[in-house]
């Protein structure tokens, strides 16, 4: 554990992994203003100070994507695969110190923190693979002397803005499949959360990814660099990873120069508990899909209905399993649920929390901010709950389980698309019948049957309505990094 005399580099295998100097082209550079400081969510102390780059800089680093790529585009995908294999394989051999890392500036348990470098390094690995699969095609003449013929080229320098709740994954999803197509890749990571973005600088380094090709610029300044992002012509691509609000504001920045966006944004997940469900695999998926980081997941159950005939049943048993669950330190042996990020996340559960008592709810569990202090919370579970409250239709992002009553079918999976997002969804049922028709009619970009949890680089991650654009992960993850260039040959 850290503590006042016990820092991070002492924890770790290998200290040279906690890097704070921004990668830029290769170097390792300070930043035009100054650092700014990494605290460590579950004891608010500093952990690190981190370079602090400037616009400018940032406008110098897209430059040498530029340059860095168009000889990365040469490589032959093969050539790419084998360097992207190296970088999977030292992720995984660090993975406990980038856990460590991950852990102490996020606050997530060690062994979700570890859980997701696997998870992240996953992605390096799957399209490292697929570099060596962007094929073209040959369609038959319009004429007899046309030949039609369809390249899949990379679209140049990618640009990525990334979130606090998963700062390696969040990276890796993106980079991995742009460099696997040959472009060139330049992260900006949450100011929350930059060292796991850092060591996989230094650790591209060590797999021998040229200078350039990946870059990480931490900066505390994020509507300037995404401005810089969205307004310099050498970025062919953004992709974002957060929530809706920031979503439509770099929609909108970079409409000006047409520019291509990933977006995957903010989710309100319901969680569907039929009365065929097995109850004990439901109350087991609903506690992972729920608590999973503490609920600060874009894919975490924000509402969960549960039919008349099994709902006191299923809240006898989700108050068991919360109840179970251990708040504390995630560097900490034992612990299952950490810290919220900051006070603003604390604000929201409790106003969510509020909210569903004045309209009549009830607290089953929980409920107040923990004993620990800080931004540690009580796990959650609140009743009666209704359409019309707040968490009915904001995303709470923390450790809160609202428990809907239905009786019809229709009536809950209308009330299950009653909201402008449409990411993950989920629902536990045995009738095939039913199992064909809820999947069907459920507005999700995602559709967890009998499961709570769906991320897996091999599935093609992604929202509808105003949960984004664009799929990661799987072979369809490639084409958000490629360009189709139609050929037309007079033979
Ligand atoms: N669909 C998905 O896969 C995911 C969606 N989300 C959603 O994001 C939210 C929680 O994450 P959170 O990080 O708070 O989301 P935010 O949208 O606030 O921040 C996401 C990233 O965007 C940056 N940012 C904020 N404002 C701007 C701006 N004007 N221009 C450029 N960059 C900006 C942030 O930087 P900084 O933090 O330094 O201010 C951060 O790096 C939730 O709504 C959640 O559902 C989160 C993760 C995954
Ligand atoms: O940031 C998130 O919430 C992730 O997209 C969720 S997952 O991909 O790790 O499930």
């Amino acid at each position: 554990m850290l503590d006042a005399t016990t820092d991070l580099k002492s924890i770790l295998k290998n200290p040279d992994l906690l890097v704070t100097k921004a990668y830029v082209g290769g170097q390792w550079v300070d930043g035009d203003n100054g650092t700014f400081a990494v605290t460590n969510p579950a004891r608010g102390d500093v952990v690190a100070e981190v370079a602090d780059l400037s616009r400018a800089q940032v406008a110098g680093a897209i430059a040498q994507a530029e340059a860095a790529q168009k000889e990365w585009a040469k490589l032959t995908g093969k050539e790419r695969a084998v360097i992207l294999r190296r970088w999977f394989d030292l992720m995984m051999e660090n993975a406990a110190d980038l856990g460590k890392i991950l852990t102490a500036e996020q606050g997530k348990p060690l062994a979700e923190a570890v859980g997701e470098i696997g998870y992240g390094a996953s992605f390096i690995e799957f399209f490292g693979e697929e570099a060596k699969r962007v094929y073209g095609e040959t369609i038959p003449g319009h004429q007899r002397d046309k030949r039609i013929m369809v390249l899949k080229q990379p679209i140049g320098v990618a640009a990525s803005i990334t979130p606090w709740n998963f700062p390696n994954a969040m990276i890796t999803r993106k980079a991995g499949p742009a460099l696997a197509a040959g472009c060139a890749f330049v992260a900006r990571p949450a100011a929350e959360t930059p060292l796991s973005a850092l060591v996989l600088g230094a650790l591209a380094e060590q797999a021998g990814i040229p200078a350039g090709v990946f870059n990480v610029v931490p900066s505390s300044r994020s509507s300037e660099i995404g401005k810089e992002f969205c307004e310099n012509p050498g970025v062919r691509k953004l992709t974002f990873t957060g929530s809706t609000e920031v979503g439509r504001i770099l929609l909108r920045q970079a409409s000006e120069q047409v520019m291509k966006c990933s977006m995957e944004l903010g989710g309100n997940a319901p969680f569907i508990v039929f009365d065929d469900a097995d109850l004990d695999a439901a109350v087991e998926g609903a506690m992972l899909c729920k608590f999973r980081n503490n609920g600060q997941t874009c894919v975490c159950a924000n509402r969960i209905y549960v039919q008349a005939g099994v709902y006191d049943a299923f809240a006898a048993k989700l108050k068991a399993a919360v109840e179970a669950l251990q708040v504390g330190d995630g560097l900490a042996d034992g612990t299952t649920t950490g810290p919220l990020i900051n006070s603003d996340a604390v604000a929201k559960v409790e106003e969510h929390i509020k909210d569903v008592t004045d309209k009549g709810g009830a607290v089953l569990t929980g409920g107040l901010p923990h004993d620990l202090g800080g931004t540690f919370f009580q796990p959650t579970i609140v009743t009666g709950v209704t359409q019309d409250m707040l968490v009915a239709q904001d995303e709470t992002f923390g450790p809160l389980a609202p428990l809907f009553k239905f009786d019809d079918e229709d009536d809950v999976i209308a009330m299950a698309n009653d909201t402008i997002f449409g990411l993950a969804s989920y629902f536990y049922a045995k009738d095939l019948s039913r199992v064909y028709k809820v999947a069907e009619a459920l507005e999700y970009g995602i559709v967890g049957v009998n499961t709570g949890i769906i991320s897996t680089e091999l599935g093609p991650f992604g929202g509808v309505k105003q949960s984004g654009l664009g799929r990661e992960g799987s072979h369809h993850g490639m084409e958000d990094y490629l360009e189709m260039k139609y050929v037309c040959l007079s033979v």
